[in-house]
């Protein structure tokens, strides 16, 4: 019997096909903000010019929450300090309000101009556990045409670590003399114990061989190659809470309880620091995050 649905029946089935439609559009906007695929800026940008866009009705707490390394906790304080209502759109945002916004999304989210020109030289850091080894190690094994930098470090060798790959593992006396002999590009004690240095030889070698080099280095590291090389790339490796941070750092099982709590204090320290670094990326899912570093490195080498 051929299916007699009344005109209103009609509308509702095409209202629940377009919220559906809303939803998914919206969940894709989120993740795109985490990602990093938009910046924040844009996307309120389209809310100003459309209030009736996916932007536009997105609400200003999802739209907070989205954004890397932002929780509840701080998503509130943040309103409150901007003075915007929670129940706020991003599309019926007042004039003052996009003002305050906008503002603080550039002094959190620096939307950086290039530079000119980029040198192969990339630099990823982020907080301990975030997963920055994982990923050195997965773009080790996909892409042979970045060369990943081995870095000295008086730190022991954990299971599994192989001297030469991961690190050079060296006594106190064999770093004095890699200092005295000018042999480091950068070096520093990190997590107020163990001493790391990125060897210069190895990187000159093959920026001279025209393939890019990524380091592996904290953010102290990171500020010298800034100030050595302005043009170097500095991405900052995300966690996408820092609750999965913890629970990755307890589950590699590498520290005791006391290093832990040391490494989850510099973590701090680090992560409010993220704005001295071109490009953020959360470390959802390690081919994911991956793929982004090996993008940028592609846009260093035009
Ligand atoms: N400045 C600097 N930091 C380094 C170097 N190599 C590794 N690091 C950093 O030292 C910190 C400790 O590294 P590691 O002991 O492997 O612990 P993890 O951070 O938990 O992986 C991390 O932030 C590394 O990025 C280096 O050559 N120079
Ligand atoms: N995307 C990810 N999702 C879940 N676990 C991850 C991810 N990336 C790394 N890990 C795990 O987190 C722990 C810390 O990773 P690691 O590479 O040692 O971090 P880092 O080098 O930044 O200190 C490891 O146990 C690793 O297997």
């Amino acid at each position: 019997m051929a299916e007699n649905r009344s005109v209103p029946e009609v509308d509702r089935a095409a209202a629940a096909r377009r919220a559906v439609e809303r939803r998914r559009a919206r969940a894709a906007l989120k993740r795109d903000l985490t990602m990093r695929v938009v910046t924040p800026q844009k996307v309120l940008e389209r809310a100003t010019a459309d209030a009736d866009s996916v932007e536009g009705s997105m609400r200003i707490t999802d739209f907070l929450l989205a954004l890397p390394a932002i929780g509840a906790g701080k998503r509130d304080r943040i309103l409150a300090e901007l003075q915007i209502s929670p129940v706020k759109r991003l599309g019926g945002l007042g004039v003052r309000q996009r003002g305050v916004l906008r503002g603080w999304l550039d002094s959190r989210f620096p939307v950086l101009e290039p530079r000119g020109a980029r040198s192969r030289l990339l630099v990823l850091a982020g907080p301990t556990a975030v997963g920055k080894g994982t990923v050195a190690a997965y773009i080790r094994e996909h892409n042979p045409e970045i060369h990943l930098s081995v870095s000295a470090t008086t730190r022991a060798p954990r299971p599994g670590e192989i001297d030469g790959v991961h690190y050079y593992f060296v006594d106190d006396a064999e770093f004095d003399r890699l200092i005295a002999d000018g042999e480091l590009l950068e070096y520093a004690v990190v997590h107020n114990k163990s001493r790391y240095g990125t060897p210069r030889a190895p990187i000159d070698a093959a920026l001279a061989a025209g393939k890019t080099v990524l380091l592996e280095i904290d953010l102290q590291g990171a500020r010298q190659v800034r100030r050595a090389e302005p043009a170097a790339t500095l991405i900052f490796l995300l966690p996408p809470t820092w609750d999965e941070l913890v629970q990755r750092l307890v589950g590699r099982g590498t520290e005791n309880a006391e290093e832990r709590t040391r490494r989850l204090k510099t973590a701090k320290v680090e992560l409010a620091a993220q704005n001295e670094f071109d490009h953020l990326i959360v470390n959802e899912d390690v081919a994911t995050a991956a793929a982004e570093v090996v993008e940028l490195s592609l846009g260093s080498a035009r």
